[in-house]
């Protein structure tokens, strides 16, 4: 409509901080009906919702809820049969940078937020009214906070976690130089932070370039394990969310983000899941310890494309062929090993009870290192260094981890 169009420009330019910035921010969004004169947090979804439809954004029996622990999500305020399409963002409603050939496609987008959030542009200052806030991110990315990242802590997280998230420090490193930001440019995270969290992967079949995107409306769906949620779509005429089973009204419409362990969702993400069947531990830590890992094993592992990434599945209390393979490399011949890692059988006795024990052995020796540590970090937290969320998710990703190792050297919790 286009007196709304004309208001929108009014919109504004910088993403609210706080929550009650949000809302004010959306309070003095002219999208809202010019009657309106405060706008409370329930009420700016409801503002947001009216813009996705306007924007041909299809809607079905959906509203966006705040949910204890998760932010924002999906609820369906009416049943949902099997097979409807509850959500279908086309590419025009999209946050859509143009393909690039020298940007990574999150340096991409994140150059087209920033670009948005200079100008007036009606979709990203409507999004913006929505997306989590800069003390939203504080509190659930340890990456995100300059005051955590400088803090020299990181040897006390698990060291697969700590992985992760050195792993998105340095993607948002180079995504900031080749954007040519400044070092610890705020607007610069932010929008990296937005691009990292809540795009979609966008490359319709036969299009030549992916690209990463913002989907409003359909980013408010939270996460859920790999093949639990809704089927999620992307054909040339957009994305589309459709319901895998009946829904009675009241109940959550979630998708997987992909069946990601919780070091990669607490790192990436900013939360787990604890029970999740995607969930793994990684085993690298305890097998390639100094004292287990001889040099000539590594090396042995190594020439067969076995050195590291062991892992232990929590919910089935089974280790992964991988740490198998490894932990084989001691108590059998080089002929017996070959053997096994051709057939993944024993060609003579079975070993998996030795081997069995032999990994019981070492965790058991770990587990002590990890009280220390837990110890530690529970003393960063309780002195006030840090973000004390951030730690405690950290915490809580010990104890998962504790957990997982204490049921696999005893199951029956004897
Ligand atoms: C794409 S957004 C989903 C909408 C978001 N909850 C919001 O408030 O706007 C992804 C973020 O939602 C949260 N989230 C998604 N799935 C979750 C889950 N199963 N449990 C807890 N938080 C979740 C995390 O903060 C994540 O970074």
């Amino acid at each position: 409509m286009p007196s709304r169009a004309k208001k929108r420009q009014r919109l504004a330019k910088t993403p609210p901080d706080t929550e009650e910035e949000r809302d004010t921010a959306s309070t003095n969004n002219s999208i809202s009906a010019a009657t309106t004169t405060t706008t409370t947090t329930d009420d700016k979804h409801k503002i947001f919702t009216t813009f996705a439809l306007s924007q041909g954004i299809t809607i079905t029996n959906v509203a966006p809820s705040l949910l204890p622990g998760r932010g924002m999500g999906l609820l369906t305020t009416a049943p949902i049969r099997s097979g409807t399409t509850i959500i279908h963002v086309p590419p025009k409603a999209m946050l859509l940078p143009r393909p690039s050939n020298n940007l990574s496609p999150q340096a991409a987008l994140t150059s087209h937020l920033l670009h948005l959030s200079t100008t007036s542009d009606p979709r990203y200052a409507a999004c913006a009214t929505v997306w989590p806030t800069r003390s939203d991110f504080r509190s659930s990315l340890a990456w995100f906070a300059p005051t955590d990242r400088n803090l020299d802590y990181k040897h006390l997280f698990p060291k697969s976690l700590a992985g992760a998230y050195e792993r998105l420090v340095v993607d948002a490193e180079h995504d900031r130089t080749a954007l040519g930001r400044e070092e610890g440019d705020e607007e610069f995270m932010y929008h990296w932070a937005i691009a990292n969290t809540r795009s979609f992967s966008w490359k319709p079949a036969g299009a030549r370039e992916g690209r990463m995107v913002i989907c409003p409306f359909l980013d408010y769906m939270n996460h859920c394990q790999a093949g639990d949620g809704c089927e999620v779509k992307m054909d040339s005429r957009g994305y589309t969310l459709v319901a895998n089973r009946n829904y009675d009204t009241g109940e959550e419409i979630l998708a997987t983000y992909g069946a990601h362990s919780n070091d990669k969702l607490l790192a990436h993400y900013g939360f787990t899941m604890p029970g999740s069947q995607d969930d793994s531990i990684s085993l690298d830590e305890i097998i390639l310890a100094g004292k287990h890992a001889h040099k000539e094993q590594r090396h042995t592992l190594e020439s067969v494309g076995y050195l590291g990434n062991y892992s232990l599945t929590p919910s089935t209390n089974e280790i992964c062929f991988r740490t198998q393979v490894a932990l084989r490399t001691r108590l059998l011949t080089s002929n017996e090993w070959e053997y096994y890692m051709g057939s993944g059988d024993d060609i003579a006795n079975d070993k998996s009870e030795e081997v069995k024990e032999s990994l019981c052995r070492m965790i058991r020796g770990h587990i002590e290192n990890m009280t220390d540590m837990t110890t530690k970090l529970k003393q960063v937290r309780d002195e006030g260094k840090g973000h004390t969320q951030v730690l405690s998710s950290i915490l809580e990703r010990w104890r998962q981890i504790q957990d997982a190792l204490q049921k696999y050297i005893d199951p029956f919790g004897t």
